[in-house]
């Protein structure tokens, strides 16, 4: 079978992304994707989407890991955004489901403005944070980020302090009263990637749960590119949270399977 595929890329996060509104993408085969995700025996990717009809908003955006574990991806709905006004099936505005539920966004060129879901807890806890912003996100200050051994640190938080379920892994170095540096370790993905959506939104939102930041709207670099969220704050829930970046289509294949 030949599947017609596009490749993304959002501050770096990657993604194999597929129009499936006819249902045409075995999706039960957790060993193609992870096949098609691999970075030496397939196309290489953080993650797939499947781009499907829904019945209520514009789209589904069925997104998996590269390991085919499910979750919300920010990065990944701003690339589904993107692809969609690539397909003409949407025009500079839309409402789209995931697995976290119904998101607006806007796109204006290549860039893609996302709203994520409300987030009513934030657990501070001794030297991190935790919280979920779609995916669970564990925020850790650390100096001399550039150097830190993210994917070590990382593997080793994920599976200790969160066991199988697992969290994604951020380790967040100030930068100014309102700008942050970044760089994660993502649960699915097993390894560091170059940025990650739902992540630099929960470290955005915790630092200014924490005092790091009184600023609402907070500048977030990652190793892929920057990214700005931005936030209200009523009662201790965090609202109309935007995630704004870019999201780049990279080119077009064919997958054989
Ligand atoms: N790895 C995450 C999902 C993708 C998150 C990331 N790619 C993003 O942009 O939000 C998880 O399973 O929790």
């Amino acid at each position: 079978m030949q599947i017609p595929f596009y490749k993304y890329q959002g501050t770096g996060n990657d993604f194999v992304v597929i129009d499936n509104r006819q249902n045409i993408f075995p999706k039960n085969n957790t060993k193609l994707i992870g096949q098609i995700c691999d970075r030496r025996f397939g196309i290489g990717a953080d993650g797939l989407i499947l781009l499907e009809k829904d019945s209520e908003s514009d789209f589904n955006m069925d997104y998996y890991n590269s390991d085919a574990s499910q979750s919300m991806c920010g990065n990944g709905g701003r690339c589904a955004v993107a692809f969609a006004k690539f397909l003409g099936m949407i025009g500079n505005k839309t409402t789209f489901r995931a697995i976290d539920g119904l998101h607006e966004a806007t796109i204006d060129g290549e860039v893609v403005t996302l709203k994520m879901s409300n987030v009513s807890e934030v657990h501070q806890r001794t030297r991190h944070l935790f919280l979920d912003t779609g995916s669970p996100h564990h925020v850790q200050l650390v100096e001399n980020l550039d150097k830190f051994s993210v994917k070590h640190e990382g593997s080793r938080l994920r599976y200790g302090l969160y066991g199988e379920s697992g969290s994604n892994i951020n380790f967040v170095e100030q930068q100014a009263p309102d700008s942050f540096k970044v760089r994660t370790y993502e649960r699915g993905v097993e390894d560091e990637t170059l940025s990650c959506g739902t992540g630099v939104t929960a470290v955005a939102l915790a630092m200014h749960n924490s005092g790091k930041t009184s600023s609402k709207k907070v500048n977030i670099s990652t190793p892929g590119g920057d990214l700005n969220v931005s936030f209200d704050q009523e009662n201790g829930t965090y609202s109309n949270i935007h995630l704004q970046g870019p999201a780049i289509q990279v080119f077009k294949g064919e997958i054989t399977c």
